[in-house]
């Protein structure tokens, strides 16, 4: 196969940043092939209220009106049963709960999940998805470290799904065999994203490589296994959410003995390409639009059906022999970012010019 067209890719879990940094990220959204992006809300302040995330949204069109972004809010104490309400008429797609400082600008994060009930009750009433970053924080009394923080966190997926049946949920950026198989035996109200990133680390890629490093961690060569297993199989709950998540190089690479690096891998400018270099890898090309467009615009009730199909914006990959260099970075004025896979090729471009 020379070339590949997919329909309307969708990325159901980018972060955008704000500011300056915000004006250079966000406009590779596009430029890694998606036109869709589902916003995380994890800023400075978080986006806690129907009116932040407006305004975060009006500020990431103006940056680049040609994607379409669905906002998210934070799941804190701030969001009340009416908020919520107040969010799904503003078109608000869903919550994100990070659990207390297991990651980037989580120090908001929850504590409990069962505060929350009255909350998600709210969300199941108004079909507002709740997207779980499914880790627990590290406990050295309980043995719970970033090996095992994903897994020990699924009983709480478990627990929601069963209390809120019609509450549509997403257990973001799967990494383990656990996380699949538990996804798996849910109902159909339950999803799971799985980033780029994810089906080609392990352990040993980020361990001493700041780069590859990112929450939740990669995981053992079989979780990995895990995960390219299930896209292969064409399971359509199982959908990509790059967790995309760009940090200023300094943060990154110059950690002292007493600072640690920031967590995140960013892979928004050369995302279509590298997913479809990733499948095609374990023989799993002819999945590519399931995993990267239909199934995630299926959940979260995003088709573009109907209509003239010659009307449906189709990206076309084409394979380019001998491999295409990963830049090594891209930056505007002070701000600067450096992609995954920096410096290594991949099999497959965007083609600017496609026949038809
Ligand atoms: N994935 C990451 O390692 N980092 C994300 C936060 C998150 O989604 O965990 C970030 O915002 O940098």
């Amino acid at each position: 196969m020379t070339s590949i067209a997919v329909k309307a890719p969708a990325d159901f879990h980018v972060h955008l940043r704000q500011g300056e940094f915000s004006k250079l990220v966000t406009p590779h959204v596009k430029k890694g092939g998606f036109i869709l992006a589902y916003v995380m809300p994890n800023l400075k302040p978080p986006v806690t209220t129907t009116e932040q995330a407006l305004a975060y949204k009006a500020e990431l069109q103006k940056i680049d009106p040609n994607v379409e972004y669905l906002m998210t809010l934070y799941l804190s104490p701030d969001l009340t049963p009416d908020e919520v309400r107040k969010a799904k008429k503003a078109g608000i797609a869903g919550v994100k709960s990070y659990p207390r400082g297991v990651t980037t600008n989580s120090d908001g994060g929850i504590e409990s999940y069962e505060i929350y009930y009255p909350v998600f009750e709210a969300m199941e009433q108004e079909d507002i998805v709740l997207n779980l970053h499914g880790e627990i924080p590290s406990d050295a009394d309980t043995n719970v470290c970033v090996l095992n923080a994903e897994p020990a966190f699924l009983p709480h997926l478990r627990k929601i799904h069963e209390r809120f049946p019609k509450l549509r949920i997403v257990l973001e950026h799967a990494t383990t065999r656990a996380a699949v198989e538990a996804v798996k035996t849910c109902g159909p109200t339950v999803a799971c994203t799985i980033t780029a990133h994810h089906i080609a680390l392990t352990v040993d890629d980020w361990a001493g490589q700041a780069w590859n490093f990112c929450k939740p961690v990669a995981k053992y060569p079989d979780d990995r296994q895990a995960l390219r297993e299930v896209i292969k199989s064409g399971h359509p709950r199982f959908f990509l959410g790059s967790d995309s998540a760009p940090h200023p190089p300094h943060t990154k690479s110059t950690a002292t003995p007493t600072q640690s690096c920031a967590a995140g891998v960013y892979t928004s400018p050369i995302l279509l390409p590298l997913v479809a270099h990733l499948l095609e890898s374990f023989g799993a090309l002819d999945r590519l639009e399931g995993f990267v467009s239909t199934f995630g615009r299926s959940f979260y009730k995003r088709e573009l059906l109907g209509g003239n199909a010659a009307q449906i914006p189709t990206i076309v990959l084409k394979r380019v022999e001998g491999g295409e260099l990963i830049k090594e970075g891209w930056s505007e004025g002070e701000q600067k970012v450096i992609p995954f896979w920096s410096g290594k090729k991949i099999d497959w471009v965007i083609d600017e010019k496609p026949i038809r």
